[in-house]
């Protein structure tokens, strides 16, 4: 589904992310993980045009998708989520999805000018998939409550849900679990195997390695922006590699 070729960024003299090649498989869950600094939010930014690779190529489903903008990439069909969500935090949830779909829609302002058909048209089909999208997510219940009143955990959930509402194939989740307790990263590791069940391929990245181990298909191991393994969770726990870049950090619990 994404084809990644000897991705590169660099920052004067830093590699960010160095000669990276992988696949992601559609239907699978595949993680990115590594220490801090490996590179994988940058990584995340270059596949979903947040930043420009310095070298290497993107292939989405057959489209060289390398250089496009991100507004460009998520109307291909793949959208991501952010470490932390950014939420208008006097306005509704559902408000918020809203105004988060409205964004990759192709309403001008002179249609909001003229308060035009097509306007209007697209505000109620807004209206609805922010609905559905909620729904899917399970926060309905909290549709009309003010965003900056609800929970981490649902906050994280509604990330998902401005994720989902564009219709992406594909979903990059940053750190999906990051800042909530361990039954609520259970509740979310069953939120993302929902979303594949629902035919969405998904790339995560994320620290926590219980949840990694047993959620994902695969797993692409960056370290100092070096792809340095790949494999299934089973694989890559027991790679030496692995357990030498995670000794020399503080994330020792691999
Ligand atoms: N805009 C930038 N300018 C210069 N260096 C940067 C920039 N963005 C990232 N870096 C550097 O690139 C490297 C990779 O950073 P990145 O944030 O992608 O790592 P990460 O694996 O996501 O880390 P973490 O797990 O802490 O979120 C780091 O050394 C970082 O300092």
């Amino acid at each position: 589904m994404l084809e990644v070729r000897n991705l590169t960024k660099r920052y004067g003299g830093l590699s960010a992310v160095s000669e990276v090649t992988t696949t992601i498989e559609k239907g699978r869950i595949h993680a990115v993980i590594g220490p801090n600094g490996a590179g994988k939010t940058t990584f995340f930014n270059l596949i979903s045009g947040a930043q420009r690779a310095t070298a290497g190529s993107i292939v989405f489903e057959g489209q060289d998708v390398t250089g496009l903008r991100a507004d460009q990439v998520a109307r291909l069909g793949i959208s991501r989520t952010f470490q932390t969500t950014s939420l208008f935090d006097m306005a509704s949830v559902v408000d918020n999805l809203i105004v988060g779909h409205r964004l990759r829609t192709r309403s001008g302002l002179l249609d909001v000018l003229v308060n035009s058909p097509r306007l209007r048209r697209e505000e109620a089909l807004c209206r609805q998939k922010a609905r559905e999208a909620l729904d899917f997510v399970g926060l309905s219940h909290v549709a009309n409550r003010m965003a900056g009143d609800i929970s981490q955990e649902e906050r994280k959930r509604v990330a998902f849900a401005l994720a989902i509402a564009t219709e992406p194939r594909l979903v990059l989740l940053d750190e999906p679990a990051g800042g909530v307790n361990p039954e609520e990263t259970v509740g979310l590791a069953d939120l993302i195997r929902k979303m594949v069940r629902h035919g969405l391929t998904v790339c995560l990245v994320e620290h926590k390695m219980d949840m990694i181990m047993s959620l994902a298909d695969r797993i692409t191991v960056l370290n100092y922006g070096e792809k340095i393994a790949e494999g299934t969770p089973a694989e890559i726990r027991a790679n030496p590699a692995v357990i030498d870049a995670y000794l020399g950090s503080e994330h020792a619990d691999v």
